[in-house]
């Protein structure tokens, strides 16, 4: 299956972000410079400017938002332990369900490639999962053959369903040998897990942080003991990856609309003024499918690049989404990982089905590869909107020094 995502769509690196993390460290105590818009990302179709629009002209009402003095802490849990587990069946029929496929495989690429680099040098890996969630990447540290998994999160339901599944699928993995596992509830924000591991003396060869990190950014002392339990049980040479809103593009889109607000029928972010951007504690809403999530923190990436030395930790990439995917699916393995995880929409719809929107311009950049006639059909795409969401995010890839 030939794929398009949202092709005319590049987004390019703006001037501060390009400026290195030296001089924007300068600013820790101050605010994130507003990054420029070219006239050609204006013009480029794929930017979120006509959905922004649209959202101007809807009456004022934005997504109902928990009251951040209950103590955001708190307000993770109850909003992580209430999500509720939901089967394929259900799943499958969500506007969404290729968009959290394709974000799982990019965890899985991502996962995938530090497992291997790892395995170079040991057959036994160790690895902390930093806000593991309910466990949505056991499965994917099964694959990658690892001896040792501690996974810990601040909502305690979440680490209990996560521990659940690890005995279910041990359970059911019959002679393979599956990795041993810890589970451990705390807030990585405030607390030191090197005081709660059962081995007192457990190395990490990875640290896998995936859609956490942002959480962090409340405050410089969070940001730093989120960091500071990602880094400091790495072996040297050992890996921090990891996945978080990409600070860049949130304000570029944010700059570009005429509202405190942008987004689609997907997802919304909705800031609480424009123009200036606190290094910490930079609070928008973030709701995907009219679900509202917790608040969450802007990263300065140049920060955390600035941040994460002082744990021997050294930026081996930060990439785009796109970078990421138009890198990988060159790669027979994950193209047919991609196919086996429906982690792209066929295009034009099979008989008997329809595709998850039923906008035509949700459809436009695939629409014109098939009229040009020279891919194989059907096409694998996601929905503009979908694209939009996805492509907020970037990955990142730290090691730690000797
Ligand atoms: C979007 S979910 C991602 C879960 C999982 N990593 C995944 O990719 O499926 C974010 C997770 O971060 C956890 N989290 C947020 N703040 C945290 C903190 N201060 N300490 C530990 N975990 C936290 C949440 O409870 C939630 O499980």
């Amino acid at each position: 299956m030939d794929h398009v995502l949202n092709p005319e769509e590049k987004v390019s690196q703006t001037n501060s972000e390009s400026g290195g993390a030296d001089g924007a460290f300068q600013h820790v105590k101050g605010e994130h410079s507003s990054p420029k818009l070219s006239a050609s990302e204006k013009s480029l179709p794929g930017n979120t400017k006509s959905p922004l629009k649209r959202k101007a002209a809807e009456p004022d009402s934005p997504p109902k938002r928990p009251r951040l003095e209950e103590g955001h802490g708190s307000l993770v849990v109850t909003h992580y332990n209430e999500l509720p587990e939901t089967g394929l069946e259900i799943r499958s029929q969500s506007r969404i369900f290729h968009l959290r496929n394709f974000n799982n495989w990019m965890k899985s690429a991502l996962i995938g490639e530090f497992v291997e680099k790892v395995q170079q040098r040991t057959r036994n890996i160790t690895v902390l999962d930093l806000g593991c969630g309910k466990g949505g990447d056991l499965l994917k540290w099964r694959k990658g053959g690892i001896s040792k998994l501690v996974c810990t999160d601040i909502a305690d339901v979440s680490v209990k369903q996560c521990e659940q599944r690890y005995k279910d699928m041990k359970r059911k993995s019959r002679n393979e040998r599956i990795f041993e596992a810890e589970f451990l509830t705390s807030d990585s924000t405030k607390e030191l897990l090197s005081e709660k591991y059962i081995d007192p003396e457990i190395k990490f060869d990875i640290c896998s942080c995936q859609f956490v990190y942002h959480y962090s950014f409340e405050t410089y002392e969070q940001a730093d003991t989120m960091l500071r339990n990602a880094c400091e049980r790495l072996c040297p040479g050992g890996f921090f990856i990891g996945t978080t809103p990409d600070g860049f593009e949130l304000v570029k889109r944010l700059e570009a609309s005429d509202t405190n607000s942008f987004g689609n029928d997907v997802y919304t972010v909705t800031f609480e003024k424009k123009g200036k951007y606190p290094l910490f504690g930079c609070k928008y809403d973030f709701s995907l499918e009219e679900v509202v999530n917790v608040p969450e923190f802007l990263v300065y990436f140049p920060v955390l690049v600035e941040m994460a030395k002082k744990y021997q930790m050294k930026l081996i990439y930060k990439k785009t989404f796109r970078e990421f995917f138009e890198e990988k699916v060159k790669n027979d393995e994950q193209k047919m990982l991609l196919k086996r995880m429906k982690a792209l929409e066929s295009y034009p719809a099979a008989p008997n089905t329809k595709l998850v929107s039923g906008r035509t311009e949700d459809y436009e950049h695939a629409q014109k590869m098939v009229e040009n006639g020279q891919i194989k059909l059907p096409l694998g795409t996601l929905s503009k909107s979908e694209w939009d969401a996805t492509s907020i995010y970037l990955l990142f890839a730290f090691e730690k020094q000797a």
